[in-house]
């Protein structure tokens, strides 16, 4: 996987930049999963507005599009034989089936976007989170967002207003089952209120950039400090 590289001190010792430099780094993929109407998508347009290195994955679902939903930017939405097109051609990071529906991840973007040294974001189900971390162990971060109530996931799913009552009755139904997918990840949000949510989301992606084993230049770095000393 490719690097962020940004060197801060442009060659003069008095840029007070030079007090951090900046280390190229394995970009990350960070994987939001929940129980629908928990607050993943919300959480995720915060980060990324909050965020300039980080990028959504797309992906491609057989649901219709939901009010005020756009082509290309909340989905790519398809037919039946286009989503199998794509599995059959290798065109598919992880898929999988949920609520009666066909979800799954271009795997073109996501390369791009690490080559041009960008993380990811990516809203997916736990079969999702699981493929994909089989697939790139090292670079997952996984984040199970929890509603504090299920009382407030019902509301939540209600006040939404973008289903009818069977799809909300189907994945309050659906609710725990999914939610039993917790210790499969890497750290737990309770979604109470959501700027706390945001920064803990935030603060999980700043600590997980600072990962030793992400630090690809921390080597040679420590090598050339070494040897100045
Ligand atoms: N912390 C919060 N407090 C109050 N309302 C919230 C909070 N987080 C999200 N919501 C609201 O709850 C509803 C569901 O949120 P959202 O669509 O983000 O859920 P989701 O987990 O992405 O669901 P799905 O899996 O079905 O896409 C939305 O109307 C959203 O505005
Ligand atoms: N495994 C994948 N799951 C995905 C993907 N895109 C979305 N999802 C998950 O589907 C459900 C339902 O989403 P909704 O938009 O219809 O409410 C939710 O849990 C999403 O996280 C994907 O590419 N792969």
């Amino acid at each position: 996987m490719t690097k962020n590289t940004a060197d801060n001190s442009n060659g003069n010792p008095n840029n007070k930049d030079v007090a951090r430099p900046s280390i190229a780094r394995r970009g990350l993929l960070y994987i939001v999963s929940s129980p629908s109407g928990a607050g993943k998508t919300t959480l995720a347009r915060r980060v990324l507005a909050a965020d300039d290195n980080i990028e959504m994955s797309v992906s491609v679902t057989t649901r219709q599009p939901r009010p005020g939903e756009t082509d290309g930017v909340d989905y790519h939405f398809v037919d039946h034989a286009t989503f199998e097109g794509m599995k059959e051609r290798g065109e598919l990071l992880e898929w999988a089936r949920v609520f009666d529906n066909f979800y799954g991840t271009p795997h073109a973007p996501v390369e791009n976007a690490i080559r041009q040294g960008k993380d990811v974001l990516f809203d997916i189900d736990w079969q999702g989170a699981q493929q994909l971390s089989g697939k790139m162990p090292g670079d997952v971060v996984r984040v199970f967002v929890l509603p504090p109530s299920g009382d407030v996931l019902e509301g939540r799913l209600k006040s939404r207003a973008q289903d009818p009552a069977d799809v909300v009755a189907k994945r309050m139904a659906a609710a725990s089952s999914e939610i039993s997918h917790w210790p499969e990840y890497d750290y737990v949000i309770v979604n109470s209120e959501i700027e706390q949510s945001t920064a803990a989301a935030l603060a999980i992606l700043s600590a997980e950039r600072l990962k030793r084993a992400r630090l690809l230049g921390l080597s040679d770095f420590v090598r050339k400090l070494q040897s100045a000393l």
